[in-house]
C-alpha cells in the first residue's frame, strides 16, 4: 500500500517500519532504557514536528496497534500509592497496579496520535504519545500545562532510537482537574487560578466556545458555571446550564453524560414549577431511567410536562441511544428522502421484537425469527450503533489501522469505525455490555482476561478491533443507490457496527437479505420464513470454487460453511471441481471478449451457448442415478454466461431465446420458474435460491417476452415478482417506478 507521509516526519510512525522494528529489536523487556534525551533537545524537536504538521506534511493518518496488552482495571485513586516516576519506569512492562503523573510542558502534536513532552514531579521528562483518543488539533484534549494520569506506564522503543511513554487504551489515560487531591502541592497552586468567572460569564464564554467547534472548552465552562451556581442558587440559570451542557455533551457523541445533564435540567425545572414540584420527575434518576429505557413508551408522560427545548433534547437522546418501536412501519419514502452522503443519521426506532438471539448449534449465536414471515416481509429494522458520516472525497480523511500484532492492514472505512468506536464506547459506558458480549474470535479467552461481576468493562481497543472485524458490515449510502451506478463501478462503502444484526450467521444460501438507507439497516425476508427458523445472510457473495469461498470465511471470519450447497460443492471429487473452474474460466474470458464488441454475432453466441452446455454437463455428471443434488440450488459455475446469453438474445430481439435463457439464468440462481394452466398462471419455486439484482432483471426480461408474445397475465404475473424482490434488494419502495422504466 502506497504511504504518502513525509520521511522527515517521525512523529508518524510508518507501519513497515514499525513492523519489522518489533520484530527485529532485541528484547529488552524490563530493562531500564540506555540513553536519555535532555530537556532542550525532546522540546526542540517537538517544536521542529509541531512546524512540519503546521505545513501539512502528513496525509494520512497511520492508526498502529501494537501488540495486544490488557487496559488496567484500577482506579487511579485505588492505585495512587503507587505512584511512579519516569526513572521507575522499564521498556516494555506494565504493571496495572503503576500510575505516573505527568504535566505537559509544549503544545500537543495532533495527528495519528496525540505527542507532547511531559515532566514528572521530579523534573524529569519523556515524550508522551497518547493514541486513540479523540483530539483535534482546533479544540486539543492536551494542552500545555495538562496535569495528567498515566496507569501501567511503561518506555517503548521507538524506530529512530529512543523512547517514550506510549498509551493504547483511552482509559489508561486520565486527565487530572487542576483542583484534583491527587495533583501535587508544586503543580495544584499554579494551575488554581483558572476559576472565578461568574455563572453569567461562563454561560457566555462556552457559547462563543460552542460557536467555534471547541467543544470541550465550551463543557468545562458549562461546568464552571455549574459549579458557581453550587454556592449561589438559581434554579432558572441551573437548568439552562445543564441544557447547553447537554447539547455539546449530544454533539461529542457523550450520550451518557448528556442523559444525566437533561435528567438533572429536567428534575431542577420540575421543582422551581409550582405544578410539578410533587411530580415524579423531580427524581433525576427516574428521569436518567426513562431516557435510557429503549421503549417508545413514556410512561411518566415526560415528554409532556417539560419545555419544548428539553423535549427536543430528550428525543434526541433517546434517537441515538436507539429506541424499539413494537411494529415494522417505516415511512422509507420519506427516510430515504433526508438521506445523503453527508446526512446518514436519520430519527428512527428500531424494529427488532420478532426476532430473537439464542444459540445456534455448532454456529455460536444466531439471530431466529419469532414468527412467520413472507417473502419481501421486514424482519427487523436497527440504527447503527456506530456508522461514520465522514466525507469519502475529503483527503484528510485518509485513515489506515495497522495491527503489528496479526499483520493486517485495514483501510480507511475500517479504520474510521474503529475510532469511532472506541470514543462512543469511551464516552459510554451504558452501552459496553451489548457490545463486548460479541464475537472477539476468543481473544479475551485466549489471553486469560476476565472481569469481576461488579467491575466495570474496560475499553480495550485491541478487543474492539476484533470485534469490529468479525461483525461489521459494509455499507453504502443507499442501497437503492447502488442499482443506478454504472456496472462495474466499485463505489467504497463505508464501515458500520450494527449490534443486533451482528448476530446472524452467515449462509450461501441466505433466507435474509440486508440492505441500507442512511445508518438504519433492514433485513427482509428473501423467502418465506418459518417461526422458529435461524435468519441467515450472505458476508460476501460466494465464490463459486468452493475452496476459494472456504478460504475467505476462514482468513476473515474463522468458521467454514456447512450450508446445503457447500455440503454438495465439498461432496465433489477434486477432479470435477478443478474441470469446472477451467472451464468456467474460458467461458468466461470468451464472454468478456464478446462483451466489448457491440454487437456480438449469432455464430459467436451459438458457440457460448455450446460452451455453457459443456459447463452444465459438468454440473449433471455428479448427480446420482436417480437425484441431480443441484435440482433445487443454484449452479453458480453457470450464471455469468447465462446472463450473458440472456440479455444478447434480448438485445437481437429474440424473444423465444431470450425467456428461455431469462428462465435458465433465474435456474441457475436456485429458482424454479414454470408456468402452468394454458400459460395463465407463472410458478416461482425456490427453498434456497438467490434473489439480486440480476433475478430482478431476469423477471423483467420474462416480462418483456411474455407481453410480446401476448401473454399478459404471465407478464403481470412476472413484474408484480420483480418489484417484491426490488424490495428485498434495495430495501424500500423508493426509486422502483425509475428503475422499472430504465430496465
Ligand atoms: C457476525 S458473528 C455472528 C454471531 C456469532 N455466531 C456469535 O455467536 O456471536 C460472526 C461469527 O459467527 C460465526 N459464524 C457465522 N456464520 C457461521 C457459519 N455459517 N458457520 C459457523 N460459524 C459461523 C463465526 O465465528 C463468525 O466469526
Amino acid at each position: 500500500m502506497a504511504l504518502h507521509s513525509s520521511p522527515k516526519n517521525t512523529y508518524e510512525e510508518e507501519p513497515d517500519l514499525a513492523k519489522n522494528f518489533a520484530n527485529e529489536t532485541p528484547d529488552e523487556k524490563g530493562q531500564r532504557p540506555k540513553s536519555k534525551v535532555s530537556r532542550d533537545t525532546l522540546v526542540r524537536t517537538h517544536q521542529r514536528h509541531l512546524k512540519l504538521l503546521s505545513e501539512g506534511s502528513v496525509p494520512i493518518r497511520n492508526l498502529i496497534l501494537p501488540n495486544p496488552y490488557p487496559p488496567s482495571h484500577r482506579s487511579i485513586c485505588a492505585t495512587y500509592k503507587n505512584n511512579v516516576h519516569l526513572g521507575d519506569l522499564c521498556i516494555d512492562s506494565r504493571d496495572q497496579d503503576d500510575v505516573l503523573l505527568l504535566r505537559t510542558i509544549a503544545s500537543p502534536y495532533v495527528w495519528s496520535s496525540t505527542v507532547t513532552v511531559a515532566e514528572d514531579e521530579t523534573g524529569d521528562v519523556a515524550r508522551l504519545t497518547v493514541c486513540n483518543l479523540e483530539d483535534n488539533v482546533v479544540d486539543p484534549i492536551v494542552t500545555e500545562g495538562s496535569i495528567l494520569a498515566i496507569k501501567q506506564p511503561c518506555w517503548t522503543r521507538l524506530v529512530d532510537g529512543g523512547y517514550h511513554v506510549r498509551v493504547d487504551h483511552p482509559s489508561d489515560f486520565v486527565l487530572l482537574k487542576s483542583d484534583d487531591e491527587l495533583v501535587p502541592e508544586v503543580w495544584r497552586s499554579e494551575a488554581d487560578s483558572v476559576l472565578g468567572k461568574d455563572t453569567n460569564q461562563c454561560k457566555k464564554d462556552g457559547d462563543v466556545m460552542f460557536l467555534k467547534k471547541r467543544f470541550r472548552q465550551a463543557l468545562e465552562l458549562y461546568t464552571q458555571g455549574l459549579q458557581y451556581l453550587s454556592s449561589n442558587p438559581d434554579p432558572a440559570s441551573e437548568v439552562d446550564l445543564y441544557r447547553k451542557r447537554c447539547g455539546v455533551n449530544i454533539v461529542l457523541l457523550r450520550l451518557d453524560d448528556a442523559a444525566k445533564d437533561l435528567s438533572l435540567a429536567i428534575s431542577t425545572h420540575a421543582r422551581s414549577a409550582a405544578e410539578l414540584s410533587s411530580s415524579e420527575l423531580v427524581n433525576a434518576s427516574t428521569v436518567e431511567s426513562w431516557l435510557h429505557s429503549r421503549s417508545t413508551e413514556d410512561p411518566l408522560l415526560i415528554s409532556s410536562k417539560i419545555p419544548r427545548a428539553l423535549k427536543e433534547l430528550a428525543a434526541r437522546i433517546k434517537f441515538d441511544i436507539g429506541i424499539n418501536q413494537p411494529n415494522p412501519d417505516y415511512k422509507l419514502d420519506v427516510i430515504s428522502s433526508y438521506v445523503g452522503p453527508l446526512t446518514l443519521h436519520v430519527d428512527a426506532a428500531n424494529y427488532m421484537c420478532d426476532t430473537e438471539i439464542r444459540q445456534s448449534g455448532s454456529h455460536g449465536r444466531g439471530l431466529f425469527a419469532k414468527k412467520d414471515f413472507k417473502e419481501g416481509d421486514l424482519i427487523c429494522a436497527e440504527k447503527a450503533l456506530v456508522l461514520p458520516g465522514y466525507f469519502m472525497q475529503d483527503r484528510n480523511s485518509d485513515c489506515l489501522l495497522y495491527n503489528l500484532g496479526d499483520g493486517t492492514a485495514v483501510p480507511r472505512p475500517g479504520a474510521w469505525l474503529f475510532k469511532e468506536l472506541v470514543q462512543k464506547l469511551r464516552w459510554n459506558p451504558s452501552l459496553r455490555k451489548e457490545f463486548f458480549d460479541l464475537e472477539d474470535g476468543g481473544y479475551w479467552k485466549e489471553h486469560g482476561w476476565e472481569l469481576a461481576e461488579d467491575e466495570e468493562i474496560p475499553v480495550d481497543v485491541f478487543r474492539i478491533e476484533y470485534i469490529r472485524r468479525l461483525n461489521c458490515f459494509s455499507a453504502p449510502t443507499r442501497s437503492t443507490d447502488v442499482l443506478s451506478q454504472p456496472l462495474n463501478s466499485n463505489p467504497e462503502l463505508r464501515n458500520g457496527f450494527w449490534t443486533h444484526a451482528s448476530y446472524i450467521n452467515h449462509s450461501c444460501l441466505p433466507n435474509t437479505i440486508r440492505t441500507f438507507i442512511g445508518d438504519i439497516l433492514l433485513l427482509r425476508a428473501a423467502r418465506d420464513i418459518a417461526s422458529g427458523e435461524e435468519l441467515t445472510n450472505q458476508y460476501v457473495a460466494p465464490d463459486i470454487d468452493i475452496g476459494a469461498r472456504q478460504e475467505k470465511y476462514r482468513t476473515t471470519w474463522g468458521f467454514e460453511c456447512d450450508c446445503e450447497l457447500c455440503a454438495v460443492d465439498g461432496s465433489l471429487s477434486e477432479d470435477i471441481r478443478t474441470h469446472r473452474v477451467k472451464q468456467f474460466d474460458e467461458l468466461k474470458s470468451m464472454v468478456m471478449k464478446l462483451s466489448e464488441k457491440s454487437a456480438p454475432t449469432i455464430t459467436s453466441l451459438k458457440k457460448i451457448a455450446r460452451g455453457l452446455r459443456e459447463l452444465e454437463a459438468l454440473y449433471f455428471s455428479t448427480a446420482s442415478d436417480t437425484e441431480d443434488p443441484y435440482a433445487a440450488l443454484p449452479r453458480l459455475a453457470l450464471v455469468h454466461p447465462t446472463l450473458f446469453l440472456t440479455e444478447a438474445w434480448r438485445s437481437v430481439k429474440n424473444v423465444d431465446r431470450t425467456i428461455e435463457y431469462a428462465v435458465k439464468l433465474l435456474r441457475n440462481f436456485g429458482i424454479l420458474v414454470t408456468t402452468e394452466g394454458s400459460h395463465k398462471v407463472l410458478n416461482v419455486e425456490h427453498r434456497s435460491g438467490l434473489v439480486n439484482v440480476e433475478t430482478v432483471r431476469a423477471m423483467m426480461y420474462l416480462a418483456e417476452g411474455y407481453s410480446s408474445q401476448g401473454k399478459e397475465e404471465l407478464a403481470g404475473q412476472c413484474v408484480e415478482r420483480a418489484k417484491k424482490w426490488y424490495v428485498v434488494i434495495t430495501g424500500a419502495e423508493v426509486g422502483m417506478g425509475q428503475f422499472f422504466k430504465t430496465e
